[in-house]
């Protein structure tokens, strides 16, 4: 396998409390990798250290051939690398044309907008019909899907989507499912922090398991379904 992203021994928290130890993950260069763990277990912590958003206590973080550790969040958008956060974070009263054209904010994503936009229509056709509406009388689902649209406004070759299914009905959660599943079979590098391993298990090339900070297992998510053991330890199913 090709790794896009490579990490090698990070540990990263906040302050004197370190979150992260030690994790060591190859993420393919195309499919889905997907992050599982309980809560406050340090997914969130994972995505924003590899973001430039908190600085490394340890380790390397290779991106592309190229060490990024130490770089600025805007270098590492820069760079090919696009965090969509946990909870939306859109910008709510402006329209869904607006908030996606926002993603594209770095000279070179601005200069291909107009192609992108065509592009994240196409894969979401239901923001072509909303562009004019404000964010904040969307859907929860409809809002998510802007998220992601705004993340691929940035172009990149590594999306990072942080539980894109948070606080969504399991039929809106199936949709969104089926979008960043469509992405990652078109050849898209996708990084998904997911707290319900079943959900992802038929469709991430890899998964990795965190438990306090640490990887403790990783594999095909067939072989975790065939792990009763490790469903029921780290994960309470
Ligand atoms: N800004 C912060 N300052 C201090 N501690 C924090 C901060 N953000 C998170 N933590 C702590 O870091 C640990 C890991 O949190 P993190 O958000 O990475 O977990 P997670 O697995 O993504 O869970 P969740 O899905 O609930 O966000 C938790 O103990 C949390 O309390």
């Amino acid at each position: 396998m090709t790794a896009l992203l490579q990490l090698d021994g990070i540990s990263a928290g906040y302050g004197n409390q370190t979150v992260l130890r030690e994790v060591s993950l190859a993420v393919a260069d195309g499919g889905m990798t997907a992050i599982i763990g309980p809560n406050g277990h340090g997914k969130t912590t994972l995505l924003r250290a590899i973001s430039g958003l908190m600085p490394l206590k340890a380790g390397r973080i290779v991106f592309d051939g190229h060490d990024i550790g130490g770089r600025r969040p805007d270098e590492i958008v820069a760079a090919g690398i696009i965090h969509v956060p946990q909870g939306d974070m859109l910008f709510p009263e402006l329209t869904v044309l607006e908030n996606l054209l926002m993603g594209a904010y770095l000279p070179q994503a601005a200069a291909e907008s107009g192609r992108r936009l065509e592009e994240v229509f196409a894969l979401l056709p239901k923001l072509r019909d909303r562009r004019a509406q404000i964010a904040s009388t969307l859907s929860g689902g409809e809002r998510r899907m802007v998220g992601i649209g705004r993340g691929l406004m940035a172009g990149g070759r590594l999306l990072m989507l942080d539980e894109p299914s948070l606080g969504l009905a399991p039929i809106v959660i199936d949709q969104i499912y089926e979008v960043v599943d469509e992405l990652a079979r078109s050849g898209r590098a996708v990084l998904v922090v997911e707290e319900n391993a079943a959900r992802v298990a038929d469709k991430a090339v890899l998964m990795a398991l965190l438990d306090n900070g640490r990887l403790v297992w990783s594999g095909a998510g067939a072989e975790l379904m065939a792990r009763p053991e490790i469903l029921a330890t780290y994960l309470g199913a």
